[in-house]
């Protein structure tokens, strides 16, 4: 069993607050929280005071993906794995913990270049979760949702992930090469029963480090509501709705500042690791997913 037991939150920089507000509560129907930092947006889609922070910056870049462990026994059973890999990572002081509204946090870099948050101890704000739109996020035991990242070395991540932070290896995808070229796979990973919560796809690190985050509503009536919102608000469409063929999502992604985008999606199925097998999938979805329409993705270009 992985340490890990959920994507907890995601903190990005946007050089663009405005537009990032605009997008949190007019589009995602996200609710606001409340941190120790004023200029920065605390985004709520359960119980938790944050669930995405949302900081002002001079570029646009994710800053931390943050992991969920049990207690302060497993971040230190996950550090002593990461430093037994060889990488040496920080306990970030208690003010920076403060403004991620948790208790206790490890910080390291991984073998790809992303920023890694190992925390137990959210804090929680149980004032009812208003969402502007009265739409329900799907959370709980799996988390914020998934995130995708590049990673120039897919492989070298993927044995990190797996090996080190143990992580349950949920498939791939292989991407159409010509015969003369080695296989190229995205490769999706999870820890609980949300599908994937982590998907590494081959691309360098070099502009955000943010492919896309995705979060789940539990009806499809609220997905199409948040696309229409989307067309409605002048917010670029980079995926039409579709429904993926690993984690049976529905769902359309809308582009955030900065080059990434935001997966929207509903009816994920839920996978149980005692009858799962790790498959590759040949086609992104059944139906829909058109991306051709996309401004590219500051990750790819
Ligand atoms: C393939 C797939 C299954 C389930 C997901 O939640 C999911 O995000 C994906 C990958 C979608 C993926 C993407 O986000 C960026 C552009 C990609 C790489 C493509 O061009 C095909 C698959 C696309
Ligand atoms: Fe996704």
């Amino acid at each position: 069993m992985p340490e890990i037991k959920s994507l907890g939150y995601v903190n990005i920089q946007t050089t663009d607050m405005d537009r990032w507000r605009a997008l949190a509560f007019d589009v995602l129907g996200l609710a606001e929280g409340a941190g120790p930092d004023e200029e920065a947006l605390y985004l709520r889609t359960d119980e938790r005071s944050a669930r995405l922070i949302v900081a002002p910056g001079d570029t646009d870049r994710v800053n931390a993906i943050g992991w969920e462990v049990r207690d302060h026994n497993a971040l230190e059973s996950v550090r002593a794995g990461v430093r037994g890999a060889g990488i040496s990572g920080e306990i970030l002081p208690v003010a920076e913990a403060d403004r991620r509204r948790v208790e206790e946090v490890f910080a390291f870099t991984d073998p790809v270049g992303t920023t890694v948050e190992v925390f137990h101890g959210p804090s929680l704000d149980h004032s009812p979760v208003v969402t502007p739109f009265g739409n329900r996020f799907v959370t709980g035991s799996m988390g914020l949702g998934h995130v995708v990242v590049p990673a120039a070395d897919v492989d070298a991540a993927f044995d990190f992930y797996v090996n080190t932070l143990s992580f349950y290896s949920r498939g791939s995808y292989r991407i159409p090469t010509p015969p003369q070229v080695p296989p190229l796979r995205l490769r999706f990973l999870g820890v609980n029963e949300r599908h994937h919560s982590l998907a590494l796809i081959p691309a360098p690190k070099t502009g955000p480090g943010l492919i896309h985050i995705m979060v789940e509503v539990d009806s499809l009536d609220d997905v199409g509501r948040a696309l229409d919102r989307s067309l409605n608000d002048k917010f670029s469409i980079s995926s039409t709705l579709g429904r993926h063929t690993n984690d049976k999502m529905v769902s359309f992604y809308v582009r955030a500042p900065g080059g990434w985008d935001i997966e929207y999606g509903c009816a994920g199925t839920r996978v149980d690791e005692a009858y799962y097998t790790a498959e590759e999938i040949t086609a992104d979805s059944y139906w829909g997913h058109d991306w051709s329409g996309s401004e590219p993705l500051a990750a790819m270009t």
